[in-house]
């Protein structure tokens, strides 16, 4: 940093000493009251957090330099973080009081996006997950971390597991090796913030030694883990993280649990998009999330995020969830009271992560007892009750009696936010404590006295005193009686109209207050952090309790929901039949404008009759909305929620495949078709029996014939195959309603409307029978579309619509030349002499409805061609 031939201050020699160890990290630097950044750091740092920037001359040399106070690190930290930086804070390792020479310095944290436990950095809501991911040989390995709870997670899988996994745990860091840089942005795209680790933290032996040792364990086995290899790799990646950046006191990371795709239903990146489960496409939007979440506490609203990405299979536990739901759902009083009694359990899971680091104030640990405290009545409330599942729940909260009996014997109830603020430790608890806190605080009474006791002896009456920050006590006494004042006092300042005195006795006085409350302070901290040590042993019973307190929060969420929004219980089954009488769309219904009721509908799907229901209707009448209804109510019935519907028999379903037809999500430089029929593939290559698809308007990124031609394969091969998904199919391709004569388990349903003269009228009932036409003009009127424009649409579709009535290959599409300028060839063009071969040798008795389409389609590239060379 300092120019060859200029001597560099100690300090900044100390600073570079540092520096050089952090590169990649932004290094706050504590000097005195500040934290200081130098050079290219101070430059990053102003622009982020608007500080001034300025020059320190570092011994002849100029270098940049921008600082802010230390008691405002809480303020800027998580600014830095949020914009993405690693920040090392560098602290004063010693007393700059107690040394003479420069003061010891070190990195006491290294905070990163991944890696938080500050509160301002933390969403109460949403979990802060650091996550790893390592590329094996033809599998992959992945580990996610919340340092702020100590959840910790491992699974393996393929590359569309491992995508499923980013996508349901949203970490805020992702540690792969330097060497995957490249394999990862191809297989997860660029937009997730990573950190890349040296390669050789990544190896098997060396993370399964760092989580041995992490746990104290001889063997990885009781987490039932063991044969996870690539799994293993990622966690100790990230234990071996967390102890680089100096998080170091871990006792809080109890568990490692293995996270299995079998164990949940399937759902893939585009299908969380899709249901807008926890985002939506539009910034206005609301996710379901929103509209669901009647949690109280924080553990709760984490929970409830978790159980929306990985819905259950097990009949089971869903049965057990909605008995309880259902519980509660009848009795709003106790309801009532236990939501009331979760109100106040604060965030149980991430105070006693802060005990296991070390990082608890005073004032939270006593939020922590507090939060304890009302464990109590709620399990009163619940132990007893005539519902097992909910009993067994009671009956399993600790409220941990001793933990809070030791809490509020050592400390006071109103404990501030840090030693040294305000008395932390309650009185009784140390007999020293009070002596010294007797003697500290005595001192006005003292001084009274001798106030009292000098005023008599000398005969002065306006004695004063008094003290500053220059001579600490004095004496103080006005002039007119300065003959009086005795021999023995010193003499300390003169003023206009008065001297200043100090006293041996004044000076004995000061130092042992003095003394005193240093001892206090010094006092206080030991015995808190001998408490906070202590505490360490109730780690695991209070992470039991977070987690109780989370499922209960959940369930009395869904029950209030249910109340509210007037949903009913699922008959959940173990068969593969869906059926939905009167169901709602759970978000929409909440969006409507008022006076406007959502129209219920009915709809069933089942591998033996009804497996694929096509569904036609205009634009805007209501298709997607039964499409995404469909799949959540099976969804919210799924991770144990009532749902939006008068009545609901549902089979247990293991995937939820939906697509949406191309519209502007255009990835990757893929062509929108391309991206749709990718996207199509997969669900192919993947469905189950019990897998439920919902395809919408797919085969619209292309021309129309293409299209329709794609549509209609790809629904006669799910048709066709073994497994019969069970499927919703909306379309605007009337075409595809032709299929329900040919395919016994193809059902057209249209969303009803009625037409007007020039208007239609959205019913938004869902009825069988196919649909005509799409109603794309009548959209286009209501977007006021100007009317030379809709008139002309009409008329070329009266034209499109009578050329394709008979045998829509013998009337290829003929417009009048001033309508159309289509009219581009000659009729004795040679390539209207091989069109007409080509349909004069076709069977139209044999052609099935593909071929049909297919040949036109070979028709229209013909024609294409043609046009692409006469112009
Ligand atoms: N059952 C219903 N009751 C009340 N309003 C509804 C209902 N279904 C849909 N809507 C309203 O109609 C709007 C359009 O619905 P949706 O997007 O499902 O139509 P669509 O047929 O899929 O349209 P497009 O073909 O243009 O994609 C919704 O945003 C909602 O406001």
């Amino acid at each position: 940093m300092a120019a060859k031939g200029k001597k560099t201050t100690p300090l900044m020699m100390q600073y570079n000493g540092i520096k050089v160890k952090y590169p990649d990290a932004l290094l706050l630097f504590r000097v005195g009251d500040f934290y200081e950044t130098f050079g290219a750091d101070a430059e990053k740092a102003a622009g982020i957090l608007d500080i001034v920037l300025t020059q320190r001359n570092n011994g002849g040399d100029q270098t940049a330099l921008a600082g802010f106070p230390h008691h405002a690190l809480n303020t800027y930290l998580p600014k830095l973080v949020k914009a993405g930086q690693r920040v090392a804070i560098c602290d004063q390792l010693e007393d700059p009081k107690q040394t003479k020479t420069i003061v010891k310095r070190g990195v006491t944290e290294l905070v990163t996006p991944g890696v938080s436990l500050s509160d301002e950095l933390l969403q109460a809501k949403a979990n802060n997950f650091l996550a790893a991911v390592h590329f094996g040989a033809g599998r992959l390995g992945i580990s996610f971390l919340d340092i702020s709870t100590g959840e910790f997670f491992l699974a393996e899988g393929d590359q569309t597991d491992i995508d499923k996994w980013l996508q349901n745990f949203e970490p805020k860091e992702i540690l792969v090796s330097k060497k995957h840089r490249t394999d990862f942005k191809e297989a997860f795209g660029a937009s997730h913030h990573c950190f890349f680790s040296e390669d050789w933290i990544f190896q098997e032996d060396y993370s399964r030694e760092t989580l041995t040792g992490h746990f104290n364990t001889s063997s990885l086995k009781g987490f039932g883990v063991e044969d996870l290899s690539m799994g293993i790799i990622a966690a100790g990646a990230v234990i071996h993280y967390l102890k680089e950046t100096q998080h170091r006191q871990l006792g809080h990371i109890t568990s490692l649990r293995r996270l299995s795709s079998a164990d949940y239903v399937w759902m893939d990146r585009f299908t969380i998009q899709n249901l807008e489960l926890f985002q939506t496409r539009d910034q206005r939007g609301v996710p379901l999330l929103n509209v669901l979440d009647k949690t109280r506490s924080p553990m709760g609203g984490r929970l409830l995020r978790r159980w929306l990405a990985m819905p259950l299979k097990q009949l089971d536990t869903i049965r057990e969830r909605h008995k309880i739901v259902g519980y509660f759902k009848e009795r709003d009083s106790l309801l009532e009271i236990v939501r009331e009694h979760l109100g106040r359990t604060g965030d149980l899971e991430r105070l006693i992560a802060k005990v296991a680091a070390g990082k608890i104030t005073p004032r939270e640990t006593v939020h922590l007892k507090n939060a304890l405290e009302t464990l109590i009545p709620l399990k009163g409330r619940i132990s007893e009750v005539a519902e097992p599942a909910l009993a067994r729940l009671g009956k399993a909260i600790n409220p941990c009696d001793a933990l809070r009996e030791r809490i509020k014997a050592v400390l006071l109830e109103e404990a501030p936010a840090g030693i040294g603020k305000g008395d932390s430790i309650a009185p009784g608890f140390s007999e020293e404590l009070d002596e010294l806190r007797g003697l500290a605080r005595s001192g006005k009474a003292y001084l009274d006295q001798m106030l009292e006791r000098e005023t008599k002896r000398t005969g002065i009456t306006s004695l004063k005193i008094a003290s500053n920050n220059v001579f600490g006590y004095y004496i103080e006494v006005r002039n007119t009686h300065k003959d009086k004042v005795p021999e023995e006092w010193i003499r300390k300042q003169t003023l206009v109209n008065a001297e200043r005195y100090i006293t041996e006795e004044l000076k004995e006085y000061e130092a042992k207050i003095l003394g005193a409350e240093e001892r206090i302070l010094e006092l206080e901290q030991q015995l808190f952090n001998q408490l906070v040590v202590w505490m360490q042993e109730y780690i695991r019973d209070v992470q039991e309790n977070a987690r109780l307190v989370a499922q209960l929060d959940c369930l009395c969420g869904f029950a209030q929901l249910s109340r509210e929004c007037d949903y009913s219980a699922p008959a959940m089954t173990d068969a593969t039949d869906l059926k939905i009488i009167g169901g709602r769309h759970p978000v929409i219904e909440r969006q409507l404008p008022p006076g406007e009721a959502y129209i219920p509908n009915d709809l069933i799907l089942n591998r033996e009759e009804q497996q694929l229901i096509v569904i036609t209707g205009p634009n805007m009448s209501g298709k997607s909305a039964i499409l995404r209804q469909t799949a959540l109510i099976v969804l919210l019935a799924q991770i144990g929620s009532y749902v939006p519907a008068e009545a609901a028999i549902l089979g247990i379903v293991d995937k939820i495949f939906t697509r949406v037809g191309a519209s502007d999500n255009i990835s990757l430089g893929e062509s929108t078709f391309m991206v749709e029929m990718n996207e199509a593939a997969s669900i192919l290559n993947n469905l189950s029996d019990r897998s439920l698809i919902l395809l919408d308007e797919i085969g619209r990124g292309t021309s129309t014939y293409d299209g329709i031609s794609i549509a209609w394969a790809i629904a006669e091969y799910l048709h066709e195959h073994p497994a019969r998904p069970k499927t919703l199919f909306a379309t605007h391709y009337h075409e595809l309603n032709e299929m329900a004569s040919l395919f016994p388990r193809v059902k057209n349903f249209n969303v009803a409307v009625k037409e007007g003269k020039e208007k239609v009228l959205f019913l938004r009932k869902l009825e069988p029978g196919g649909s005509h036409h799409s109603f794309g003009i009548h959209v286009a009127r209501m977007a006021g579309m100007p009317n030379p424009v809709i008139q002309k649409a009409e008329k070329i579709l009266k034209q499109l619509e009578k050329s394709h009535s008979g045998d829509a290959l013998e009337a290829p599409v003929t417009l009048e030349k001033d309508e159309m300028q289509l009219s581009f060839f000659q009729l004795d063009d040679p390539l209207l002499e091989q069109i007409r071969d080509e349909i004069l040798h076709l069977d139209i008795d044999r052609l099935t409805p593909v071929e049909a389409l297919m040949k036109l389609n070979e028709i229209k590239r013909l024609l294409k061609a043609k046009k692409s060379l006469g112009s």
